[in-house]
Formats: structure tokens, sequence, C-alpha cells
């Protein structure tokens, strides 16, 4: 080899490794906080473990930071290599636009309606307010937006909240202890702190529901979606999961299937893309046309995952058998699983 090729080899070689080794610390950072959240929540309780994680506010800032690097710089790098379609991103916008503009609204109007045997008059009801969608933009609540990334999309309305927004576009709001209500509403120091109630024709959970550290706490999440959403409105969200598409079928798609039912969401799309899974969740309008799509013969009800009112992800059942009572002392072991599965996800490779 010659000596200038020697060089240029030499130097990608300690860019990509210096790259790797970032990207290791970002990874491991989000995931040990994700960690550390469940960890507490086990010791404190879900509530208390909560309220002290939202007032460590450096920690929170950092980790906006973390996010923000990563999801810019390393994965939205590499989501140009590989298809857009890996992109959390653009799937997120492509679904929405499927959805509201294609058609995909009237195929599930119809669904209910067939399901439902409804009158007409409520038929007429479902075609008035396709009608009035199509006037105006898209109203969109990003939840745990980060940095905003759905801010260029011209159809969207988008209402981005977080607990540690990374830029100042993004509302400070903990979803969690947000009212649904009435109004939009704010407190003193600029906090939103309630919405109105069927407001948005899309709800986004991108990598939201893992943060969130207890099944009883990730339903109450869906719940309030649900609440937000306009009738005919959807709930998307993408989860990480490093494993092949049958993995953790059970739990992601259809013990959440089953349990978002009742509450009136039907699961109209599912798709696991390398690293991530990807979900739609309409509010419908009947909440019995949700459960009519289940088959609950399939459905093995003393299994803990199809607990009423609680959303598992396979984090709860992996944390069972770790001692560890705080996240800063998580097994090397975990800690490598944790921060491989999370640089595995297409975004990132
Ligand atoms: C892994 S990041 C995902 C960021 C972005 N959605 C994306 O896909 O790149 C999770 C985000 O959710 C936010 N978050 C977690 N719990 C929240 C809550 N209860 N209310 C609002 N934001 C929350 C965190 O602060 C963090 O920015």
């Amino acid at each position: 080899m010659d000596t200038n090729l020697e060089k240029t080899v030499y130097y990608v070689e300690k860019t990509e490794k210096k790259a790797t080794e970032q990207h290791k610390r970002l990874a491991n950072f989000i995931k040990g906080t994700h960690g550390q959240l469940r960890n507490n929540s086990k010791i404190y309780g879900a509530i208390e473990a909560w309220k002290r994680h939202i007032a460590e506010k450096e920690k929170l800032k950092e980790y906006a930071e973390c996010m923000h690097k990563l999801a810019t710089q390393h994965w939205a790098q590499n989501s140009t290599v590989l298809s857009l379609n890996y992109s959390r991103i653009e799937w997120i916008k492509n679904q929405i636009k499927n959805y509201f503009l294609y058609q995909g609204v009237e195929k599930f109007d119809n669904k209910e309606i067939s399901l439902m045997k409804s009158t007409l008059q409520e038929q007429e009801n479902i075609e008035l307010r396709i009608k009035t969608l199509y006037n105006s933009k898209l109203d969109i609540l990003d939840v745990g937006s980060c940095y905003n990334p759905f801010e260029n999309e011209s159809f969207f309305n988008v209402t981005p909240i977080d607990i540690a927004p990374y830029s100042e576009d993004v509302i400070k709001c903990d979803f969690l202890n947000l009212k649904v209500d009435n109004q939009k509403t704010f407190s003193n120091d600029g906090e939103l702190i309630e919405l109105p109630k069927n407001a948005f024709d899309a709800v986004i959970f991108s990598l939201l529901l893992e943060y969130i550290p207890c099944p009883k706490l990730r339903f109450s999440c869906c719940q309030k979606a649900f609440d937000l959403l306009k009738f005919g409105g959807i709930l998307l969200i993408i989860t990480p999961d490093s494993k092949h598409q049958g993995a953790n079928t059970k739990i992601i798609n259809t013990s959440w299937k089953a349990t978002l039912s009742k509450v009136g969401f039907m699961r109209t799309h599912y798709e696991k893309l390398p690293h991530i899974h990807c979900l739609i969740f309409r509010k419908c309008f009947f909440k019995e046309a949700a459960i009519k799509r289940i088959d609950w013969r399939k459905i093995c009800l003393n299994d803990e995952v199809f607990t009423e009112n609680k959303i598992f992800i396979p984090q709860d059942f992996q944390s069972r058998t770790e001692k560890d009572s705080d996240s800063n002392s998580i097994k090397e072991r975990d800690d490598k699983k944790i921060v491989s599965s999370f640089m595995q996800l297409p975004f990132n490779d």
C-alpha cells in the first residue's frame, strides 16, 4: 500500500472508531436512563420514581442532548444510506399521509360501519367528519418530541411536547400529568398543563413508551392519546426491538391490540422493520367495533401480558432477573445488550 493510501485508511478507521465510541456512549446514556427509571419505580413506586426523575433537570438536559445527537448525527446519516423507509420519522409521515389523504380513513370508516351494521344517520356523521377534515392541515400531537422532527411537514400543524425540550419550539409538558379537558392551558411558568379532548388527527409516540417506567403508566398514556384524538384519528407508536419479528409478537402485537381494543382503539396497521415495531391504532366511533375485530379465542386471558389496563414491553420481563437496585450499576452484560440493541436501530447501522 502506498503511504498516502495507508494514511487515508488509518484516518477513516480512526474516525469510524471515534464515531462508534461516541455512539455507544450516547446510546448507553439513553438506555441507562430508561433502565434506572424502571428499577426506581420498583423501589419507590412509579409515581414517586417519576416525580424524582423529572426533578433531575441536569440529567433531563443531558438526555435531550444525547438523543438529539443520536437522531440527527448518527441515525439520520445512516438512514440516507439505507432506504428512507427505514427511518421512523419518514415512516410516520408517510403513514399519516396514506391514512388521511389516500383513502385509509374511508376504508376504516367503512370497516367500522360494516362491523357495527350502523344506521344511515351514523354513516352520515362519519361522512360529514371526512368533509371537514380536508379543509385544514392535520393537527398532530408529537409526545416526547425532543427536537421537533416533524416540523417541516407542510400538511401538519404540529404540537411538539416534551418533559425536556431540546429545541425552543418544543413545548414543555409532562404528558403523564397533562389534563385532558376543554382547552389549551399553560401554567405561570409556561408549561402546558391542559389540552382539549377530541382535538387531534394524529398522536405520535416515537420511542416514548420504553421511557415510561411501568405498564400502568404506559396504558394511561395510550388512554390519554385516545381522549385527545378526534374520532377516526390515529395513534402511531414506534418502539425499538432488535429481535426478529416473531420474538416479541405476543407482547407488542397481540397484547397491545387486545388491551387497547377495550379503550376503543382498532389496530389498523402493524409493521416490523429491522429493529423497530411500527403500529397504528384508530380511535373508533364505536368501541364495540374495535373489540369485535379481536379473535378472543386466540387470547389466553390468564397470561400476565393480557392484564387489563396495562401495556407491557419486553424490558418489563428482562429486568425481572436483575438484582440491581440502582441503574448506575446495571450489569455490564445487560449494558452491552442494551447498547447493541440501540445501536442496531436501522438509523444507525
Ligand atoms: C427516546 S426519546 C425520542 C425522541 C423522538 N420522539 C424521536 O423519535 O427521536 C424519548 C423522549 O420522550 C420524552 N418524554 C418521556 N416521557 C415523557 C412525558 N411523560 N411527557 C413528555 N415527554 C416525555 C423524553 O424527554 C425524550 O425526549
